[in-house]
């Protein structure tokens, strides 16, 4: 070493330190780096964070590569100090002493708090970059890291500590997402929040749950007489009208009001013409998530659709602005007869139509009752009597005191139930 002039080895020495300082700041950048953007990069195409990702995918390795190298550079740079020193100042022992307090310092300064801090402070952008050489390196020692991850795992089993699974680790569950938005605070405004956590539940909630009940879809029978269909036409509040023929389960198509108004001026309506306009109903198995739903109806080009159970049965009807409302809360133009105004009134007790969707009064008037069964009011009260409902009985469901006021056809047609006591 001795032969080596001063100058080369004071360069070399502070070299090391440099190479020392990028280890540990690839440290932290790695750590720290946000791994949902890298992710939303990656699927942009942008390379480097498909590396950086690939990287945090097998976390110990890589901590592994690192520290190895930022190690070998440090016991490297204080060896250098120690041999410094002695053509400096001979084999004194203070000399000695001071060296290794001076190169302990210098890696301090330089080679770890310095670059940490500038790697936490940038990590994402660093990340990307980090990723090429790391992953290089990676490679290179990949058998020197595996054998250095042999003590590390027996060490770890030694303590009881398991080490955590490759990829479990960068996977959120919906619960964790879910608390993830609900402890963001400000940082997310509460409209949104809301939205967000809607967006969780749509994963449970099935087409059944946010349809329009059957016995609430407006309709064209084409047994009635063509005055009446027309009467009815024209105060239609709604664009797609099912078509049945005598009666409600068998639907021959779907009247789409715009394709009606061409054809009525040029032409008087009557039965054959309607039946000419229709379009093909387009029917959803009462179980599909909304969210599939969703896809769906982009998928087919479809804004309605007809909802039936397994045995092909007419349970109700679904749009898409159904769907979006669970999302994003109600629309405020929807049908003025609707249950828009829905609110207890000053005798806590408040009128429902027996088709009414319980979710929807759940939400509405602040009440728990159940949902997994019936969708609808009268659904509720039939389920819970086992028997033909009449008017004037009084049940209480949940703790929900409920009065059947009118029945039609063995259904409930309104109730009223009445404000929960606290
Ligand atoms: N024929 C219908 N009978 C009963 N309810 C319907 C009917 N068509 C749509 N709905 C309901 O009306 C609400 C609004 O849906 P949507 O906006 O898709 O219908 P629309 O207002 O008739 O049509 P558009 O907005 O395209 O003119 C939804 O809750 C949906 O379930
Ligand atoms: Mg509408």
């Amino acid at each position: 070493m001795t032969d080596i002039p001063l100058s080369v080895q004071i360069s070399a020495l502070a070299l090391l330190l440099v190479f020392s300082g990028l280890f540990s700041m690839a440290e932290t950048t790695m750590m720290v780096a946000n791994r949902y953007r890298l992710k939303s990069m990656a699927s942009s195409g942008h390379r480097g964070a498909t590396l950086a990702l690939n990287l945090l995918g097998q976390t110990e390795k890589l901590l592994g590569v690192i520290l190895l190298f930022n190690n070998l550079v440090n016991a490297a740079a204080a060896t250098l100090v120690s041999v410094i020193t002695i053509a400096l100042f001979g084999e004194e022992r203070w000399a000695l002493g001071a060296g290794t307090l001076a190169v302990t310092f210098m890696i301090l300064v330089f080679s770890e708090i310095t670059p940490k801090v500038i790697g936490a402070r940038y990590a994402d952008r660093l990340a990307v970059i980090y990723a090429f050489p790391l992953t290089f390196l990676l490679r290179a020692s990949y058998f020197a890291v595996w054998f250095v991850n042999l003590f590390v795992a027996v060490l770890l089993r030694a303590l009881r500590l398991a080490p955590q699974g490759e990829n479990g680790q960068d996977q959120v569950s919906t619960e964790e997402l879910r608390s993830m938005v609900l402890e963001a605070g400000h940082v997310i405004p509460s409209k949104h929040r809301s939205i967000l956590l809607n967006m969780f539940e749509l994963e449970d909630i099935t087409v059944e749950d946010v349809m329009t009940p059957r016995g609430a879809i407006e309709g064209i029978d084409l047994s009635d007489t063509i005055e009446d269909i027309r009467q009815q036409l024209a105060t239609s509040y709604h664009t797609r009208l099912p078509v049945f023929d005598g009666e409600t389960d068998n639907v021959v198509g779907i009247l789409h009001l715009r394709r009606m108004l061409s054809h009525t001026l040029e032409e008087r309506l009557d039965h054959d013409a309607l039946r000419n306009i229709l379009s093909k109903p387009y029917f959803i198995p009462a179980d599909t998530p909304v969210y599939s739903q969703l896809q769906f109806f982009q998928e087919n080009k479809q804004r309605m659709g007809l909802v039936v159970d397994e045995y092909g049965e007419l349970l109700g009807l679904v749009t898409v602005e159904d769907i979006i409302e669970e999302m994003i809360g109600k629309f405020t133009t929807s049908a003025p007869a609707g249950g828009d105004h829905l609110a207890w009134h000053a005798s806590d007790s408040v009128l429902v139509d027996g088709a009414h969707n319980l979710r929807d009064l759940n939400r509405k008037l602040g009440l728990n009752l159940p949902v997994n069964g019936p969708k609808t009011v009268n659904g509720l009260i039939v389920e819970y009597l086992q028997d033909i409902p009449e008017a004037g009985l009084s049940i209480r469901i949940g703790d929900v005191p409920i009065e059947v006021v009118q029945t039609q056809d063995r259904m409930v047609k309104t109730a009223r139930l009445f404000k929960p006591r606290t």
